[in-house]
């Protein structure tokens, strides 16, 4: 390999009552250009990105060494831009981005042609839920199970239907912070009234029944309750989407961003809308991406 390049979309997961099993990868975007070199370095050439620290302490390095490892393989150093329109701690699975983008960089380097099946759980066991890491790695809407045994299944579609209105806050919330608010467990009862709606959520956004997904999306009861209170604006955001023909609004992720579901051609609408009530507030209308984790090569010069 002399030089390639490494696309990885956006994710939001959740999707209301999906918990740390549906994502949706969507149109913002981490790249990575890649050439050799005789020491590990990093260079971030977006605001979207964390400082420049000690190369082996980058999350993407770390994925990389980790698979290599897991592989019995020895990674070559290299040199590494790195580009980003994905917010950080935002909501919008930058950190599972980085991880598919640094398991993508060692499968590249060290010639390992690993299955998506492989990379899928070598991200999972970094991320430590598969959601956002499937949605990056696969591209589309997926649903995934992480079995007892360690096994993931996952089921994919891809629909053009709709769009993703995202209100983008100015702060950030740490997925690890806003994973402490939930409980531990839930009673029989309580599992049984979230995985109702849940089951009623994917089976009506797989049908196309955007209303009726939009509507229950609204009543999880797996996080969202239990988030809402670290999400400012969170009940007006709901209700101005809405006013203004959005089907349903969630927190994406872990929050602070929150995404509505939007039928294809209304998102500019609603991002202007949204945009005039929370002007505070970054509002961007996005698709859903349909191609996951993506590396074109590089032909160098010959001249
Ligand atoms: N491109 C990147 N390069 C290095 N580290 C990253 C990158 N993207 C995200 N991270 C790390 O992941 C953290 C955000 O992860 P997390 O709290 O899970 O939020 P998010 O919802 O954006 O995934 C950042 O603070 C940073 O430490
Ligand atoms: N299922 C996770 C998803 C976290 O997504 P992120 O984009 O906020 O990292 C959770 O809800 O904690």
């Amino acid at each position: 390999m002399n030089k390639c390049v490494i696309t990885v979309p956006a994710s939001s997961a959740n999707v209301g009552p999906g918990f740390d099993s549906v994502g949706i990868a969507v149109s913002k975007y981490l790249t990575l250009t890649v050439e050799e070199a005789d020491h590990w370095e990093f260079e971030h050439h977006s605001v979207h990105l964390p400082p420049v620290s000690d190369p082996h302490e980058h999350l993407i390095y770390q994925s990389a060494l980790k698979t290599a490892e897991a592989y019995h393989a020895s990674l070559p150093a290299c040199k590494v831009i790195v580009e980003s329109d994905i917010p950080l701690a935002r909501g919008l699975g930058s950190s599972a981005s980085a991880i598919v983008s640094g398991i993508e960089l060692a499968n590249q380097l060290c010639c390992l042609s690993l299955s998506e099946q492989e990379k899928l759980a070598i991200a999972t066991e970094i991320e430590g839920h598969p959601d956002n890491v499937a949605a990056a790695l696969l591209g589309g809407f997926v649903i995934t199970s992480q079995l007892a045994n360690g096994e993931i299944e996952w089921f994919r579609k891809i629909d053009q239907q709709v769009e993703f209105v995202v209100s983008i806050p100015e702060f950030e919330l740490k997925t690890d912070d806003a994973r402490q608010v939930l409980p531990e467990q839930f009673t029989r009862n309580e599992a049984a009234a979230a995985s109702s709606i849940a089951n009623i959520v994917f089976v009506a956004l797989l049908s196309g029944d955007y209303e009726q997904a939009g509507k229950l999306m609204e009543q999880d009861l797996f996080h969202e309750p239990y988030r809402a209170g670290l999400i400012p604006n969170y009940e007006k955001i709901r209700f101005e989407a809405k006013s203004t023909g959005a089907y349903g609004t969630v927190i994406s992720g872990a929050g602070p961003t929150t995404i509505s579901l939007v039928g294809k051609g209304n998102g500019e609408k609603v991002a202007l809308h949204l945009k005039s009530k929370f002007p505070d507030y970054t509002v961007d209308c996005l698709k859903m991406t349909a191609v996951g984790v993506q590396v074109h090569p590089v032909l160098s010069s010959t001249t």
